[in-house]
C-alpha cells in the first residue's frame, strides 16, 4: 500500500540534502521573478494554488535542458510585517525605541520567515530556498537605495508639499496603488448655503469650503454661476463655479469644494488654482472656531448640531456613498498636504504603455488592467511612509540652508534615523542637519526585485528576466511598479512575459488573504490528500481564471497518483519484475497504436506547456494515460499473444517512464518516487530529458485499432448491461462491423473480452449479441 504522506516527506528531504534544485548558469538560462510574499501571516491555499503554476514551468523548463534560476524571497519590510510583528510579539512603536523596534521586528520576521519557508517548500516547489532573500537585508537595503538615489540624482525622485493621501487608521501616506473603491453607509446633510440648497456627506469640511460647483448645463443654476455665495457658519464668500464633471443627479446638484474632502475636490482644486483653507491635518480638525483639534467624526457631529441650531439643515438623508479607501484596512482616505517622497511618472504613461506593449501577457487579456491603470494615474507615486519597518530614506536636510544631502553611495545601506554622526552640509558646512524619519513604501523595494535576484547571484547579464508570475490582484502594484521601476533604471522591459494567475476566494467570495485572516492552511489538506494532489487542483483552471477549493480536485489528483502507482505495479507484474526487449522495430498492431497515440501526446501536451497552458496539457495527459493506456492498453497486453511479450515490455516502460516524466511538473512526488523504482540510479527525475516527439513512431495501425477499441466499448457496455464481469467468459459472440477488421485483429477481442468464438457479419454499425 502507498503511504502517501511518508513518500512525499522522504522526496522533500533528499531534494533539500541533495541540493537537486540548485541554480548553474549555463548558456541555456531560463529566470523566473518570483512573488516574495509578505511576512505577514501564514501560508495559504490561494498560495497553494498559485505558486504550484510557477513551478509547473520551472520543472518543466529544467527538463527541457534550461538551467532554471527560480530563485525565492520574503517581502519583509513595510506596513504589512509591521502590523504582525506588533501582534505577535505585542510591541508598539508608542513603547519601544526606533532602534529596538527595528530589531524586533527584524528578529521576528526571521523567524515567521523559516516556518514559511517549509510551509511553502510542502508543497513541492523546486524553487532555491536555501538561498533567498529579504526585503529588509542589508543587501536589499543597500540596492534600494542605490536605485532611489539614482533617481533623485535624475530629478525622478522628488520632495514636494503637496497633496496626499492618507490612511487614518495607519497614520501614514499610502499611494493610488493602494486604494480601493468601497461603498459605505453614511449621512448625505442637505445645506442652505445662502439660499443654495447643497448635498454633502463631509459637513465637518465646512470651513474648508473654497467654491461652490454646478454642471453647466444644470438650468436650475444658470444665473448663479460666477456670483459669490456666503459659506453657512463660516461667513466667508466663495464663488459659484461650473464644471462638466458634476452629477446634477446626485444631491442637489449643487457640491461644495472643500480642500479637501476627496479626489474630486483635489482635481477641480488643481484645474482652477483654486485658495487653500486647511483645516485637516493628520485626522484631526482645527478650524479655530467650533473644531479645535479633534477626530473626523466628533467634528462631523459638532458641525451637524452647530447648523441644526442655527437652522441651516434642510434633511439629512441615509445613503450608500461609494468611497475610496485603503486597501489594507478598509478606512477611507482622507487627503491632506505635506512634505513626501515621490516618483515622478504621470509624464510618461505614453512609455509606460509601449512597455507593457511588448510584454508577452498570458493570458493576454490581463494586460487591460495594466493599461486601465496606467491610462488612469492621476497622482506621481508617493513613496514616503510615515512608518518605522521599511528601507530608510538615504537622506538628510540640513537645518541652516535646507538643502537635502544625500547619502554617498559607499556608504549604503544606511538608515540615517539611527546614524546622524559626521554628517555636513556640503553646500553651508553645516553639521545641524536631520535625518528623514520616513520609510519607502514596500513595493518601491519589490517592484525592483528582479534587480535584487539578478544582483545577488551577480548575474545582471540576464536581465530581463524570462517570466513574472504573479495574482491578478496585483497587477496595479507589484506588476505596474515593476515595469515603471524597469523603464525608469534600465529602458529595458523587467521579464520577457507575466504570467498571471487567478485568486482562491472563501466560501464568502472574498480573497483569501493572509493579513483579512480568511484562510484555510494547506497542511491538513497535504495530510489527507498528499501534496501532489493539492497541486492537482492548482492545474484544474486556466491562466487567471480564479477558484475556490474543490474537493473533487483533490479527489481526482489523489486517485492519479494511485493509478501511477497501481500501473507501474501492474506492469512489474507483466513483465515479472524484468524490463526487456526493444523499439526499433515495432511489430505488434497494439503497440503500433500505443505508440502512436503516445507520440501524439508528447507533442499535445508539449505545445500546451510552451504556451503555459497546464490544465490542457494535464488533461491531454490524463486522457491518454486513464484511457489509452491503463484501460485499454495494459488490459490488452495483460492477455497478450506470447509473441509480443518482450516488445510488449519495452513499449509499456517506455511509456510509462514518459508520462511519468510528463506528469512530474505537476505532481513531483509520485513521479519521483515510481521513476525511481524503474531508474534507481536516477538523481531525479526533474533533472531528466523532457520526452521528445518522433514521427517515427507514427503507424497506420492506429486508425484501426482505435476502431477495434470501439468494439471491445460495445462487448464492455454489453457484458455490462449482462451484469456479468469483464473477465467472464462469452463462449459465442455475434459482432456486425467492419468485417475485415475484425477478422484481422479478432484475436485482440478474443483475448482482452474472454470469448471463445467470433462470428462476423458485415455492416456500417458495431452491433454485438450474444449467440445462445
Ligand atoms: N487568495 C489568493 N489566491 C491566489 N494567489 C494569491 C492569493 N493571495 C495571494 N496570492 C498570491 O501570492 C503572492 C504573494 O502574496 P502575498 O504574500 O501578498 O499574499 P496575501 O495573502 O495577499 O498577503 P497580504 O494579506 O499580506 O497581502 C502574490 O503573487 C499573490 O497574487
Amino acid at each position: 500500500m502507498l503511504d502517501i504522506v511518508s513518500m512525499e516527506n522522504k522526496w522533500r528531504d533528499y531534494w533539500k540534502k541533495n541540493n537537486v534544485f540548485k541554480f548553474t548558469k549555463g548558456d541555456k538560462n531560463f529566470s523566473i521573478d518570483t512573488p516574495p510574499p509578505t511576512v505577514s501571516g501564514k501560508m495559504h491555499l490561494g498560495h497553494a494554488y498559485s505558486y504550484p503554476h510557477q513551478d509547473f514551468i520551472a520543472r518543466y523548463k529544467r527538463m527541457k535542458g534550461y538551467n532554471v534560476f527560480y530563485p525565492w524571497g520574503f517581502d519583509d519590510n513595510g506596513l504589512p510585517t509591521e502590523r504582525y510583528v506588533e501582534k505577535t510579539r505585542n510591541v508598539t512603536i508608542e513603547n519601544t525605541p526606533l532602534g529596538d523596534y527595528i530589531e524586533i521586528c527584524k528578529e521576528e520576521s526571521k523567524k515567521a520567515e523559516l516556518e514559511l519557508a517549509d510551509a511553502w517548500y510542502s508543497i513541492g516547489l523546486s524553487a532555491s530556498f536555501n538561498d533567498y532573500i529579504d526585503t529588509s537585508s542589508d543587501f536589499s537595503m543597500k540596492m534600494s537605495q542605490k536605485l532611489f538615489l539614482d533617481l533623485a540624482r535624475s530629478g525622478r525622485a522628488y520632495r514636494a508639499e503637496a497633496p496626499y493621501i492618507r490612511c487614518p487608521t495607519c497614520k501614514t501616506a499610502i499611494s493610488q496603488i493602494e486604494m480601493k473603491d468601497a461603498i459605505i453607509d453614511t449621512d448625505l446633510v442637505y445645506v442652505n448655503f445662502d439660499g443654495i440648497e447643497i448635498a454633502t456627506t463631509r459637513p465637518e469640511m465646512l470651513g474648508a469650503c473654497v467654491a461652490v460647483f454646478v454642471n453647466p448645463g444644470d438650468e436650475r443654476y444658470k444665473n448663479i454661476i460666477g456670483k459669490k455665495i456666503k459659506v453657512p457658519l463660516y461667513g466667508n464668500e466663495v464663488p459659484v463655479m461650473s464644471d462638466e464633471s458634476i452629477d446634477m443627479n446626485f444631491g442637489t446638484g449643487a457640491e461644495m469644494l472643500c480642500t479637501f474632502g476627496d479626489q474630486n475636490d483635489l482635481e477641480l482644486w488643481r484645474k482652477y488654482n483654486l485658495d487653500s483653507r486647511i483645516i485637516l491635518k493628520n485626522d484631526k480638525l482645527n478650524d479655530s472656531r467650533y473644531l479645535d483639534n479633534i477626530g473626523i467624526k466628533e467634528a462631523r457631529k459638532r458641525i451637524i448640531e452647530e447648523l441644526k441650531k442655527n437652522n441651516y439643515i434642510i434633511k439629512i438623508e441615509k445613503i450608500k456613498h461609494s468611497v475610496n479607501t485603503h486597501e489594507r484596512c478598509g478606512t477611507p482616505i482622507e487627503i491632506g498636504i505635506s512634505k513626501q517622497w515621490y516618483i515622478k511618472d504621470l509624464d510618461i504613461k505614453k512609455e509606460l504603455l509601449e512597455f507593457g506593449d511588448k510584454i508577452e501577457w498570458i493570458p493576454e487579456y490581463m494586460k487591460t488592467r495594466y493599461d486601465n491603470w496606467v491610462n488612469g494615474l492621476r497622482w506621481d507615486w508617493c513613496i514616503s511612509r510615515q512608518r518605522y519597518f521599511g528601507i530608510p530614506f538615504p537622506v538628510w536636510y540640513c537645518n541652516k540652508c535646507g538643502t537635502i544631502i544625500y547619502a554617498d553611495e559607499k556608504d549604503l545601506p544606511v538608515d540615517p534615523r539611527l546614524v546622524n554622526k559626521n554628517i555636513k552640509c556640503p553646500a553651508c558646512g553645516s553639521d545641524d542637519v536631520q535625518p528623514e524619519r520616513d520609510v519607502m513604501d514596500t513595493w518601491a523595494t519589490s517592484s525592483i526585485s528582479p534587480t535584487l535576484y539578478l544582483t545577488h547571484i551577480n548575474s545582471m547579464d540576464m536581465y530581463p528576466m524570462d517570466v513574472r508570475f504573479q495574482g491578478h490582484d496585483i497587477i496595479t502594484s507589484w506588476a505596474f511598479t515593476t515595469i515603471l521601476r524597469s523603464y525608469l533604471h534600465y529602458n529595458k522591459i523587467p521579464w520577457k512575459k507575466i504570467a498571471i494567475s487567478g485568486n482562491v476566494y472563501d466560501p464568502f467570495g472574498q480573497k483569501m488573504s493572509k493579513s483579512k485572516g480568511n484562510i484555510v492552511e494547506p497542511k491538513d489538506i497535504i495530510e489527507k490528500y498528499g501534496a501532489d494532489a493539492l497541486r492537482f487542483w492548482g492545474s484544474t483552471t486556466m491562466p487567471g481564471e480564479n477558484i475556490k477549493l474543490r474537493e473533487q480536485d483533490l479527489v481526482r489528483g489523489k486517485k492519479t497518483v494511485i493509478k501511477l502507482y497501481n500501473s507501474l505495479n501492474l506492469l512489474k507484474i507483466i513483465s515479472g519484475g524484468k524490463i526487456q526487449g526493444d523499439i526499433n522495430i515495432i511489430k505488434s498492431p497494439v503497440n503500433k497504436w500505443i505508440m502512436s497515440k503516445y507520440e501524439k501526446t508528447v507533442r499535445e501536451v508539449t505545445g500546451y506547456m510552451d504556451a503555459y497552458e497546464v490544465m490542457k496539457a494535464r488533461s491531454a495527459l490524463d486522457k491518454f494515460f486513464w484511457s489509452n493506456y491503463c484501460d485499454n492498453y495494459l488490459e490488452i497486453i495483460k492477455n497478450d499473444n506470447e509473441e509480443y511479450r518482450n516488445e510488449n515490455i519495452a513499449v509499456s516502460y517506455l511509456i510509462m517512464e514518459n508520462v511519468l516524466k510528463m506528469y512530474s511538473p505537476i505532481m513531483p512526488f509520485i513521479t519521483e518516487e515510481l521513476y525511481h523504482e524503474i531508474h534507481p540510479d536516477s538523481i531525479s527525475i526533474a533533472l531528466e530529458k523532457y520526452p521528445e516527439y518522433d514521427d517515427k513512431y507514427l503507424f497506420n495501425e492506429e486508425n484501426d485499432i482505435d476502431y477495434i477499441i470501439s468494439v471491445i466499448n460495445s462487448i464492455r457496455a454489453l457484458k455490462s448491461s449482462l451484469k456479468i464481469s469483464m473477465a467472464a467468459p462469452i463462449d459465442s459472440l455475434n459482432i456486425t462491423g467492419d468485417s475485415e477488421k475484425i477478422g484481422r485483429y479478432g484475436y485482440i477481442i478474443k483475448n482482452l473480452m474472454h470469448i471463445n468464438n467470433i462470428k462476423i457479419t458485415s455492416g456500417e454499425n458495431i452491433n454485438i449479441n450474444v449467440i445462445q
